[in-house]
Order: C-alpha cells, then structure tokens, then sequence
C-alpha cells in the first residue's frame, strides 16, 4: 500500500534543503541579535524569514493542516498539538550557534498526525547532513542507513547534554551537579553541539550513545524522536516514564540499560509545558 505521507515528507526534505540555503546565506552578512526570553535566548530576522519560508512552502500543499513553529509561538500564537496533522518546525535550530558561527545549525521539521510522530526532517545545514526518520521504514543521513551504537558499558559512552538557557543559580546547579554526577560515573565523555535536533541526530548515528536536556521545546525534539527511534534507539522522559513533546524534557539513548542509567543521574527542575495555558 503507497505510503499515504511519503510526498510530505519528500516535500518536507526539499523545503529544509532550501531553508538550509538561506541559513549559509545569512551567515555570511552580519547578524541582528534580538532577544526573547532572555539576554541569551537569541533570535534573528534569519529565524523568522526562514520560518515564514518552510510555512508558506508546506501551505502551498498542505492548506488544512496545522503548524506549531518556534517564531510564530514567541509571536504569540498558541502551541497546542490536536489530532490534526502537524507541522512542528524549529526553522533555525541553534540560533546561538548562527549568532557566533559556531558551525552546527539545524532546520528541523516534525510531522505529527493524531499527536503521533510520522516522521522527522533534521538538516544540519553548514555540514551538509540531511537526517531523515519515517515511522516504520527507518532513519537514514545523505540516504545512508543510520543505527544507534550498540554499546551497553556505561563506561565505554560519549554523552550529549546542554547548558540551556536558563541562568537561574540554583538551575545552573542542578545542570552541573547532574553533567558531575554522569562524568564521574565515569563515562568517556560529555558533549554537546547547541542544537537538540543535531545533538538526537548524533545518537541517531552512533557518534554518540544519548541525549538529554530539560528545557527544550517540542519544536526542537519532534524531528529528532523520529530519527532515533527508527535508528533504532529509545525516547523517554528524563525520570524514565514516557516521552511527552509538550513537556520541556526528552533522554534518547542507544537502548534501555543506557537510558535507565542515566536516569538515576539526572537532577529534574521544573520547565513550564510548552501548551501550558
Ligand atoms: O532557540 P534555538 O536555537 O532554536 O534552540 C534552542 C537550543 O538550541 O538550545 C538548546 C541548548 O541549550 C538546544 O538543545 C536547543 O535546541
Ligand atoms: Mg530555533
């Protein structure tokens, strides 16, 4: 039976390509800085051209379905996720990175239809890496298979989690305490590139064994759930219960045994839902 979103999705691939054009583009003139919630939760022209670009390109095709992207969110439309079909776009993902030219910006389109994921597009656009995950039918990089490492040593991984943007103290210490606490397990490593999407894309891979951080957004993690999943790798909420988009809080590992290790680690601080009224 044809695969009833596999256009969408070709769509979606070409519509991050061209989005990832006009990010390479940006990067070479100079760089309004606003800010949203904070001094450092930066956003630029570039984010909300590029978002007004893959939404009118989705729309041209897909008029009756529903977007929640990052800029129109932060312009106050509502971010709530119904049974419609979906669209969850983080048009520039790593906007901090874009800012400094720090090289790992990501486009990252989700579809989510009756709220479960179909499928995820994550383009790290200065690498040229087009990450892709169908529900079912796999995850792949520049049409290349993509598998998740198979270690299960906690000893033997690489870990990638993120700062954030919260600069309260006593959140800036749970971070740390809980990056302390998995170092010291001890593991190989912790890494982090600025970008959930790039970061879950990672695990995806097998650079990486997993990924967590409180405080993201839907829009960063729908397309990169896809991916790791059908990579072959787990989704869960960081207190090891069910992975829950709206909820500010994502772990993907490698498998089970890493995921669940890593819980017993993680210092939880409180993230407002992104559909919280
Ligand atoms: O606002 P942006 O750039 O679209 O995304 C925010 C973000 O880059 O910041 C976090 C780093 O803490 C990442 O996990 C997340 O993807
Ligand atoms: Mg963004």
């Amino acid at each position: 039976m044809a695969d009833p979103w596999q256009a969408a999705m070709d769509h979606a691939v070409a519509v991050a390509r061209k989005a990832g054009e006009m990010i390479r583009e940006a990067l070479q003139s100079d760089r309004k800085i606003m800010c949203k919630s904070s001094s450092v939760d930066l956003v630029t022209k570039t984010d909300q051209q590029v978002e007004q670009f893959i939404f009118a390109s989705i729309r041209e095709k897909f008029p009756t379905h529903s977007f929640i992207g990052e800029e129109s969110v932060a312009a106050g439309e509502p971010c709530l996720l119904t049974e419609n079909p979906t669209w969850i776009i983080d048009p520039v993902d790593g906007t901090t990175n874009f800012v400094h030219g720090f090289p790992f910006i990501a486009v990252s389109i989700g579809f989510v239809v009756k709220k479960e994921p179909e499928f995820g597009v994550v383009y790290s656009c200065v690498e040229d890496k087009m990450y892709t995950g169908r529900k079912g039918k796999g995850a792949y990089c520049n049409g290349l298979p993509l598998q998740v490492s198979d270690q299960t040593n906690i000893n033997q991984c690489i870990v990638n989690s993120e700062m954030g943007s919260n600069r309260d103290p006593e959140v800036v210490d749970k971070i740390f305490s809980t990056i302390r606490k998995i170092l010291c397990i001890p593991i190989h490593g912790v890494r982090g590139v600025g970008t959930a999407a790039v970061n879950m894309s990672l695990v995806a891979s097998g650079a990486v064994e997993a990924y967590f951080e409180i405080g993201i957004h839907c829009w960063d993690v729908a397309a990169g759930a896809v991916i790791v999943t059908e990579a072959g790798g787990v989704v869960m909420d960081v207190d090891g219960g069910p992975f829950d988009l709206m909820s500010r809080r994502v772990l993907v590992a490698n498998n089970k045994t890493i995921a669940t290790r890593l819980v017993k680690e993680i210092d939880v601080f409180p993230a407002k839902r992104d559909d919280a009224p």
